[in-house]
């Protein structure tokens, strides 16, 4: 039976500063390395191994992997990086403290620039110093200026279909490090979670979600694994 397990970044920096994050590269803070080791330890403890792993561009999400595969012995599984995996892009928000654009726009509009199905964020403006277009690891990728989660979900969507449905369907095990609402995506998709009900669900840091597949990927079954 197909094997695939989800897991948030632990807490980054901008977490802890509540600052809107997106594809802006934080590290993780030492409360988020060791929720990765603890995540690590778990999936070990409870017996779970993998075959492959996903991770995304961004630091936060590939020390997280690279943190719990050291704690499980599996440091040298195979691990592919994909910008597709990437946060949600918070175009012309990112950097800005969550509280303060609550303050000056209301909690309302922030709750839907935060997790409308639809609605993006404004765009980051040209010449904004959060814009990464020149960096060099987004060569050749049309950097967005700013993403819904419905746009997200469209980017993400490709990559599952191309390498890591195909990667389940030979019956390898794996193990994705993604970011918040690059998992919504992925979470909405797996569990056909309807667009007006997503606003609700949160993912959070550092928590292995374990999904059980038939083997047509369908879900049967999604649960933390701590608690079960
Ligand atoms: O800032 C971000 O990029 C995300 C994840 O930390 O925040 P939010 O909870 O608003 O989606």
């Amino acid at each position: 039976m197909p094997s695939l397990v989800l897991i948030r970044h632990g807490q980054s920096a901008w977490n802890l500063e509540n600052r809107f994050t997106g594809w802006w590269d934080v590290d993780l803070t030492e409360k988020g390395a060791a929720e990765a080791k603890a995540a690590g330890e778990l999936m070990a403890a409870k017996g779970l191994d993998f075959d492959r792993c996903f991770t995304s561009y961004q630091t936060r999400a590939i020390k997280t992997l690279n943190i719990a595969l050291e704690a499980m012995g599996r440091l040298w599984l195979p691990v592919a990086k994909h910008w597709r995996l990437n946060e949600r892009h918070y175009g012309g928000l990112t950097g800005l403290d969550k509280a303060e654009t609550a303050a000056r726009h209301g909690d309302a509009q922030v709750k839907i620039w935060r997790r409308s199905f639809d609605t993006p964020p404004p765009v980051l403006e040209t010449g904004s110093p959060f814009d990464l277009s020149n960096d060099r690891r987004y060569a050749g990728v049309q950097v967005p200026a700013t993403e819904s989660l419905k746009d997200t979900i469209a980017r993400v969507l490709p990559y599952w279909e191309a390498e890591i449905a195909p990667a389940l369907r030979s019956g390898e095990r794996v193990l994705i490090s993604a970011h918040g609402n690059s998992l919504r995506a992925l979470v909405k998709h797996l569990s056909h979670i309807p667009d007006s009900e997503i606003t609700e669900l949160e993912i959070p840091t550092g928590q292995p979600i374990v999904y059980e597949l038939d083997d047509a990927l369908a879900a049967t079954d999604r649960y933390y694994l701590s608690e079960r």
